[in-house]
């Protein structure tokens, strides 16, 4: 048999760490080494022989989670929200000259989001409109969610890329947050209630016509598959990776 990779987890109490730890264990060629809470030290992960950190932890942590992974040697897979430009920039930084590390920031695990993200961008080419809308559990401490910042940022790129002005709107009276949030100059609006996992719908607007691009994680088992990618596959990533997609041949 080949050797198991050594994966540790941190956050491993909180609502995603407990299904990772599970899914960790399950996966045949995975040894589960470390799987650590708030007031853990990160030592252990050196101590444990972790080669492959997965962060699901707050988005105060998660910086200094990675950057003492990056300078031990060790991948993250980080699927934490909070990763800015400004920190991106850092761990960019931090990642120069440590050719053999990789780190992937995944602001959503699910294969199926990813996809809607991708095609959401994709199709915002050829659309006059568009906004999203994500709704989420009411305990998530941070909004807009990662993956809507995410999405809005492909979808930013994409438009400029067609030459695509910024969607119409005729708002000149506003209570604060009615039209959501700017991203990137695509208005985000963000629901927080009792019974959602986590759920996204873009909505795309033209003369006459409507095309809405939703997806739905029911279940944290959703987001498994896609950090078990994530584990197996970041050694032959090495860098800076944002967005499961970089993992994946969308073709798009
Ligand atoms: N990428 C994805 O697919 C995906 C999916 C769901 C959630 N998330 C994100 O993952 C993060 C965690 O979400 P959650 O719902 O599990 O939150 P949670 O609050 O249930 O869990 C976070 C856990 O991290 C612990 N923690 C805080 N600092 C720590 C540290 N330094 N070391 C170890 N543990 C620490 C907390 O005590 C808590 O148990 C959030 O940022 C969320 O947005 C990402
Ligand atoms: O439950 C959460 O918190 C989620 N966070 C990520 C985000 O902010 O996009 C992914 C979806 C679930």
């Amino acid at each position: 048999m080949t050797e198991q990779l050594a994966v540790a987890v941190l956050g491993a109490n909180g609502r995603m760490g407990a299904e990772a730890v599970k899914a960790v264990e399950a996966a045949a060629d995975l040894k589960l080494v470390a799987a650590l809470g708030r007031n853990d030290s990160l030592d252990t992960l050196v101590d444990a022989g972790a080669r492959v950190v997965v962060d699901l932890t707050v988005p105060e942590s998660t910086e200094a989670n990675v950057r003492f992974a990056v300078e031990h040697g060790m991948h993250a897979v980080v699927g934490t929200t909070g990763w800015d430009a400004e920190r991106l920039g850092r761990l960019q930084e931090l990642l120069t000259g440590r050719s053999g590390v990789g780190v992937l920031i995944a602001p959503n695990f699910a294969l199926g989001s990813v996809l809607a993200s991708a095609f959401a961008a994709r199709a915002s080419r050829y659309f006059e409109s568009v906004e999203i809308i994500e709704l989420h559990h009411p305990d998530k401490v941070d909004a807009p969610s990662g993956t809507a910042v995410r999405t809005a940022q492909l979808i930013s790129a994409e438009r400029d890329a067609a030459g695509r002005p910024a969607s119409p709107d005729a708002t000149t009276s506003e209570r604060p947050g009615a039209r959501g949030c700017d991203v990137d100059g695509v208005r985000v609006h963000s629901v927080r209630l009792r019974g959602l996992v986590a759920h996204q719908e873009v909505l795309l607007g033209g003369p006459g016509e409507q095309l809405t691009i939703r997806h739905d994680s029911f279940d944290r088992v959703s987001f498994m598959p896609g950090v078990l990618l994530g584990v197996r596959n970041i050694a032959s990533h090495p860098g800076l990776t944002v967005g499961l997609d970089g993992y994946l041949d969308l073709g798009l």
